[in-house]
Formats: C-alpha cells, structure tokens, sequence
C-alpha cells in the first residue's frame, strides 16, 4: 500500500517524500515529475493549456501513482479532484502543513503558477479553501513549521509502522 503525503505548496511533501523513500526503502513517486517528465513545465501546461487542463493531466498521473507500492508525493491540488479522494480512503494519507511566517523563503525561486501573482496573501487563502480536503483525506497531520526532514520522516515511519 502507498503512503501519500498531501498538504499545502511548500509543505515539503516532495523533500520529505524522497528522503522518506529512501529510509524505507520503497520507490519514490512524485506525481509533478512525473507530469513534468510527461508533459513538460508545469508552468507551461498552465500558460499553454490552463489549470483545468492541467488538472485532467494531474488526475491521470495520480490514479496511476496510487496504485504503486510506493512512497507518493502529491502536488497541492491534488486534493480538489473528487475521484482522488475517494481513492485516498483507506491509504496511508500524511498532510504535511507548514505555518506562512515559515513559508515564504521555502516558495522563493520557484515556479508555482498559482503563485505568479499574489505571493504570500495567495498561498494563505489557497491553503484555508483546500483545509477541509486535507482534513477529510489524512490520517496523519504533521505542522513541518520547526521540525526537521529527518524527524518528520521518523514520525511518519512510526505512524505509518503502527498501522501496517
Ligand atoms: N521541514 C522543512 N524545514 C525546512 N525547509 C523545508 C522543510 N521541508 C521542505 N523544506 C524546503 O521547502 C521547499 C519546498 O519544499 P517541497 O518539498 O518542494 O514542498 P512541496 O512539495 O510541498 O511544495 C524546499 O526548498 C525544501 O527544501
Ligand atoms: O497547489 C497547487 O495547486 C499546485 C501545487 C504544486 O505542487 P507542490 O504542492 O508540490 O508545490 C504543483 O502541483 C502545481 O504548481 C499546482
Ligand atoms: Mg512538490
């Protein structure tokens, strides 16, 4: 079975995902590379084709990544398709959160298109609409604010061991 880690952009579900992969010794999947690899820039798919289109392409990549005995990092919207929702019932669901006095320099230099416009203020608003999705989906809640990768990757481990 996957564990799946959603959560807001900058959350760090893909450093903690890859470093999580790597201490439990199961493949890594994170589904923006994969699009990435698929389909070019996520940037670009916006610019070219808009989020709606993106969101079909995410949706796809998606149910594909749950099927895997792997470790799976989500993007931030995942969350908003309802089929990938129910398809999270029953996984191992971790939702990462990071508080926006912390956010900021983790979303520097990066190319989120959401993000293009409305820094910060954007990013807070985005995180409190799609609160009650992650709150629906995850059975683990993990506030990255002041925690280590290593130690946030120890306590998803424990979680995810007593589960099993
Ligand atoms: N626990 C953490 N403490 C400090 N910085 C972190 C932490 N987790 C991730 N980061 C940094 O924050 C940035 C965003 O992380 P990333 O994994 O891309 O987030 P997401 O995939 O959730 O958008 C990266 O530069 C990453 O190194
Ligand atoms: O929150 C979102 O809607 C998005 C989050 C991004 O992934 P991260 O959450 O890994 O930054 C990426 O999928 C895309 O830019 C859209
Ligand atoms: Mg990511």
């Amino acid at each position: 079975m996957p564990i799946v880690l959603v959560g807001p952009m900058g959350s760090g579900k893909s450093r903690v995902g890859a470093r999580l992969a790597a201490s439990v010794g199961a493949p890594f999947v994170d589904t923006d590379q994969r699009i990435v690899e698929r389909h070019g820039p996520i940037a670009e798919i916006f610019d070219r084709e808009g989020e709606a289109a993106f969101r079909v392409i995410e949706r796809e990549v998606v149910a594909e990544a749950l099927r895997e005995e792997a470790v799976v990092s989500l993007g931030g919207g995942a969350v908003l398709d309802a089929d990938t929702r129910a398809d999270l019932a029953g996984l191992a669901v971790v939702r990462l959160d990071v508080r926006p006095e912390a956010v900021a320099p983790r979303l520097s230099g990066g190319t989120r298109p959401l993000l293009a416009d409305g820094g910060i203020e954007r990013w807070i608003r985005i995180r409190e609409e799609r609160r009650p999705l992650y709150d629906e989906v995850a059975g683990l809640s993990i506030d990255t604010t002041r925690r280590s990768v290593a130690r946030i990757v120890a306590e998803i481990t424990e979680w995810a061991g007593g589960r099993a």
